[in-house]
């Protein structure tokens, strides 16, 4: 079944938890609420269960308005992160919760609950454990029972907050790995709430960024990490080189290289922010000439196959990050207060729009990649 949130604001009181907020989630689809704590992301997940009501905007599921319907009415599945499962109850019980509550009119017979307790079992690869109480499982087991139960009913969709929070590591690569075939398997829209960037881009089709009760950006994991739509999306989704420099008569100078753009229209001048991620440093022993800009190496972390360097730009003084891999690394024969030659690749620029074109606090895209 597709979600569709249309124009969605919702406050505590004074305060603006979501504000205006669209979204369109297409059926089928396995789709990540991304965004740092206190973003809106819980609250989108329980407006749309029906636990909360939004003062503005409206949610249809299949184009249908279910804004004012009961959260019982809208056949949710809901699973949090800490999913109390009842603990004097085994799990057989637990996952039969939902059908067996149900009045006598609607209530499967016991065979039938039988039957779909034990294939949902199976599904979630917990078979034989039927007869065990929660306290008797691990943290990853408990959370495959608890997305049992959440089936049990059948479910238009399947809403996850953090599902995989509170579990160790390991756990959670198992589990996401687990949870991406279940989604192949069922077909079901699955809408799950994130703050772990990897967990977003290993599992989602989608992926929605959320900052301050607004959606920043909607795309695939590979949208979003190789354009992302403002500066907010680029922090957020990995590291990141910050440069301050200045955009004149169409072109940005950056300490002493400079960059064309595709702005040379633009007459003035305007301070600019230029973003580009470690991976696009480029490091070599002799300079590309108006290319590269001299560095020293201030720190060297090895990172298994990765080597990180801590560089000091020797012609404005900042602070950046490079990564490359160790073969490159020993083939350069780098070590610490070294001086290197830099060539930064794929800079987006960004002028702070703040200071030099309008009075808004959002930093506007200028061009992407060199
Ligand atoms: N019942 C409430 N009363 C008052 N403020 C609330 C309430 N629920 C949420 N908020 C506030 O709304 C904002 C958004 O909260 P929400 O739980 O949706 O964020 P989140 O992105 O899910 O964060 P986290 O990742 O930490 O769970 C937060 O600033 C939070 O303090």
């Amino acid at each position: 079944m597709s979600i569709e949130v249309v124009n969605i604001t919702k406050s505590y009181k004074n305060f603006t938890a979501l504000s205006d907020v669209s979204l369109q989630i297409p059926e089928g689809e396995l789709v990540a609420l991304l965004g740092p704590s206190g973003s809106g992301k819980t609250t989108l997940l329980r407006l749309i269960a029906g636990l909360e009501q939004p003062e503005q905007g409206s949610i249809l599921f299949n184009g249908e308005d279910n804004t004012d319907r009961d959260v019982r009415e809208r056949r949710v599945g809901f699973v949090f992160q800490h999913y109390a499962l009842f603990r004097h109850m085994n799990i057989f019980d637990n996952i039969a919760f939902g059908l067996t509550v149900r009045s006598r009119k609607t209530r499967p017979s016991k065979q039938e609950i039988h039957e779909r307790v034990h294939s949902l079992l199976k599904l979630v690869q917990l078979e034989g454990l039927a007869h065990r109480y929660p306290s008797q499982l691990s943290g990853g087991q408990r959370q495959r029972v608890a997305l049992a139960r959440a089936l049990a009913v059948e479910p238009k969709f399947l809403l996850l907050d953090e599902p995989f929070g509170a579990l160790d590591t390991k756990v959670r690569q198992e589990l996401r790995r687990w949870l991406r075939h279940l989604h192949g398997k069922l077909g079901l829209t699955i809408l799950f709430v994130t703050h772990d960037q990897e967990e977003a881009m290993e599992l989602a089709d989608q992926v929605v960024v959320m900052n301050e009760g607004k959606v920043e950006q909607v795309g695939s994991p590979e949208e979003i990490y190789n354009r992302p739509a403002n500066p907010f999306v680029y922090s957020f989704l990995g590291r990141v080189n910050l440069f301050h420099g200045r955009l004149r008569d169409g072109k940005v100078q950056l300490g002493e290289t400079e960059y064309e753009t595709q702005w040379g229209q633009k007459t003035g001048e305007y301070p600019t922010i230029g973003y580009m991620r470690p991976h696009d440093v480029e490091i070599s022993l002799v300079p590309h000439v108006g290319q590269s800009v001299k560095a020293q190496i201030r720190r060297i972390s090895l990172l298994g196959p990765i080597v990180r360097l801590d560089l000091k730009r020797l012609d404005t003084e900042e602070m950046f990050e490079a990564e490359l891999t160790r073969q490159r690394f020993l083939e350069l024969q780098l070590e610490e207060n070294k001086v290197v030659y830099a060539t930064l690749h794929n800079v987006s620029f960004y002028v702070d729009s703040q200071q030099a074109i309008a009075p808004s606090p959002t930093l506007v895209p200028l061009r992407i990649s060199i």
